[in-house]
């Protein structure tokens, strides 16, 4: 199972956040990796942390102001990158722009979608994974294993359609060890998760909870 923990733009102390991922990796089977500001992207990285990018421009090297850039990000540490998180939506253009730049950089991408008719088209533009998160269910608590499963399910068949090889996860609302299991118990290949660590009274021990 893959751990995605996206620290948004919240206030939680990213490398301490990344050094309890760095321990919670090593000692167990789950894959826990921390996308945080850009800013803090080596400081993250210098933890052992596994570091992904919240987003990722589809610019080339060149005349753009404001735009990460896919080969700075990978500079700084980011081994991956999250595409059309649904608080930073893409036109279809622009996400197909942002995979190719990511694997330019040599970035492992994941690419959101709000439903399983969305899934299936970001899979066709060919990324390591696509995740599926309701929006309307971002930060509620309440996961999306619990309020909406069938989601989960059909975004798995519809990416697996496109594309057999393709993980999926899914995000929304999930905070605890028995969340993770749920949505592994739909198909999910990993989860893509913010609020229940990152505004947590104790985000690193949150996180050790949530894995072991
Ligand atoms: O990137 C993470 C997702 O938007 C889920 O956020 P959440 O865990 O706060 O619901």
């Amino acid at each position: 199972m893959f751990v995605l923990v996206n620290l948004k733009a919240y206030d939680a102390d990213p490398v301490e956040v990344a050094s309890a991922a760095a321990d919670v990796d090593a000692e167990s089977d789950t894959d826990v990796a921390i996308a945080p500001q850009t800013a803090d992207l080596a400081a993250v990285a210098d933890t052992g942390a596994e570091t992904w990018a919240q987003h990722t421009s589809p610019v080339e090297s060149g005349s753009h102001t404001g735009q990460p850039l896919a080969e700075g990000l990978a500079r700084n540490g980011a081994v991956g990158t999250l595409i059309n998180h649904s608080e930073r939506r893409l036109s279809l253009a622009d996400i197909d722009g942002a995979i190719a730049a990511a694997e330019r950089a040599g970035l492992e991408t994941v690419v959101c979608a709000n439903n399983p008719h969305q899934i299936a088209a970001v899979a066709a533009l060919g990324p390591d994974a696509v995740a599926i998160e309701p929006p309307e269910l971002i930060g509620t608590g309440t996961p999306v294993s619990q309020a909406d499963p069938a989601i989960v399910r059909d975004a798995v068949e519809a990416a697996e359609s496109v594309d057999p090889d393709i993980d999926v996860y899914c995000g929304a609302g999930i905070s605890t060890a028995a969340d993770v299991e749920a949505a592994a118990d739909l198909g999910a290949d990993g989860v893509l998760l913010a609020s229940g660590v990152a505004k947590a009274d104790d985000p690193a021990t949150a996180l050790q909870e949530l894995i072991q």
